[in-house]
């Protein structure tokens, strides 16, 4: 990208769209373009080919989307797919009929089977039955990462798709209801702490993995595959690594310096047994995370502290 090209951010606001931003300004890109989802609503057509008419801007990363965890994706399926599948259709189309020179679309893991072998390759996807507190979102995002696929292949475009492990981080979203898991432990822990709570509840066993990358990783990677990645198949971005719920919990617990007591609702569900992404085709590329999940969790409470008084 050239330190000049017009560069659109999809949800700019959000946990990555803003790690995105910063990361883009830090680099020298100053010609950038942002608007809220108030100011152009991505799931209407005509407005969104409006803003692109009138902006044609040179790069687009697609991270807006209706995003949230496993109590939000199960509670409100409708709305996961509706709102994904509108925000990819229109933004990808759209990007095609003003010439973009290249789209970067952002999928998930949770897009691979429920039961896929591990590590998560990326050609394992829809080798499987999916995961079903989350299969609407999935099948939106499988639906973004098909048409850069299919627009690559029927009209030349370079739309690329990168597919992030679970993500946390500063701008994170802390309500209990609709967050993930990471987040969640944070403020739950933080306000145990502060009532003097003698436990906190957890849901599910405790015993499901998960990867967790850090945003401003994320940022970075993305980056990187817009200078340097150039192929319509699809991409994974993790850190290699996973740990199972009950730890993440204890980590975080020492962290917030909670001392109560754990307990784990199983009547919640645990979701997905394991999702560990095969990084190899990323670092073969020349990236990798650099951020420990201790470091990563610490800048984030301490955002967290903050930013969220009282
Ligand atoms: N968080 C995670 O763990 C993971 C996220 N991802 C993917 O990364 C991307 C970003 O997620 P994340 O940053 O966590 O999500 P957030 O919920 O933090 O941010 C989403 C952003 O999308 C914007 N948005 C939502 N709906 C619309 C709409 N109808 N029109 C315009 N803008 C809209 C919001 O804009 P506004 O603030 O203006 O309302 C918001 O800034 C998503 O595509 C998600 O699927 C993938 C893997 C894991
Ligand atoms: C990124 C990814 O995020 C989602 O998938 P998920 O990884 O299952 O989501 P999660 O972060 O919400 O939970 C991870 C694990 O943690 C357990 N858990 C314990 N206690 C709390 C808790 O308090 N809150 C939450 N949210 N989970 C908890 C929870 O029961 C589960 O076992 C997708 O829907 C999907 O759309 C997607 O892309």
């Amino acid at each position: 990208m050239e330190k000049q090209a017009k560069i659109y951010i999809t949800g700019h606001r959000g946990l990555v769209g803003s790690a995105v931003l910063r990361a883009l300004q830090q680099q020298g890109f100053h010609n950038l373009v942002m608007r809220t989802s108030q100011e152009l609503d991505l799931r209407i057509q005509a407005d969104v080919d409006r803003f692109f008419e009138q902006e044609q801007p040179d790069y687009v990363f697609v991270v807006a989307g209706k995003v949230g965890g496993i109590m939000a994706n199960s509670t409100y399926p409708a709305e996961f797919i509706y709102d994904n599948v509108m925000i990819a259709a229109n933004v990808i189309h759209a990007s095609y009929k003003c010439k973009v020179k290249k789209l970067l679309f952002t999928g998930s893991s949770c897009i691979y089977p429920k039961f896929a072998r591990q590590p998560i390759k990326e050609d394992y996807l829809l080798d499987g039955k999916l995961e079903p507190t989350n299969d609407a979102y999935a099948i939106a995002k499988i639906a973004g990462i098909k048409m850069c696929q299919a627009y690559h292949r029927q009209y030349g475009v370079n739309f690329i798709s990168a597919m992030p492990t679970n993500l946390y981080g500063i701008n994170d979203n802390f309500d209990l209801q609709s967050s993930h898991v990471l987040p969640a432990l944070i403020r739950k822990f933080h306000d145990a702490k502060q009532g003097n709570a003698p436990e906190v509840v957890l849901w599910g066993t405790g015993r499901p993995l998960r990867e967790f990358l850090f945003v401003d990783d994320l940022a970075d990677a993305l980056l990187f595959l817009m200078e340097h990645y150039n192929d319509p198949e699809i991409i994974n971005v993790g850190v290699g690594k996973e740990i199972s719920i009950r730890e993440v919990a204890e980590l975080i617990r020492d962290i917030v310096g909670f001392q109560g007591k754990l307990v784990f609702d199983a009547t919640k569900p645990d979701g997905t047994p394991r999702k560990l992404l095969d990084v190899s085709k990323i670092q073969q590329l020349g990236w990798q995370a650099k951020t420990p999940l201790v470091d990563g969790i610490r800048k984030t409470y301490a955002w967290f502290e903050a930013t969220h008084r009282g």
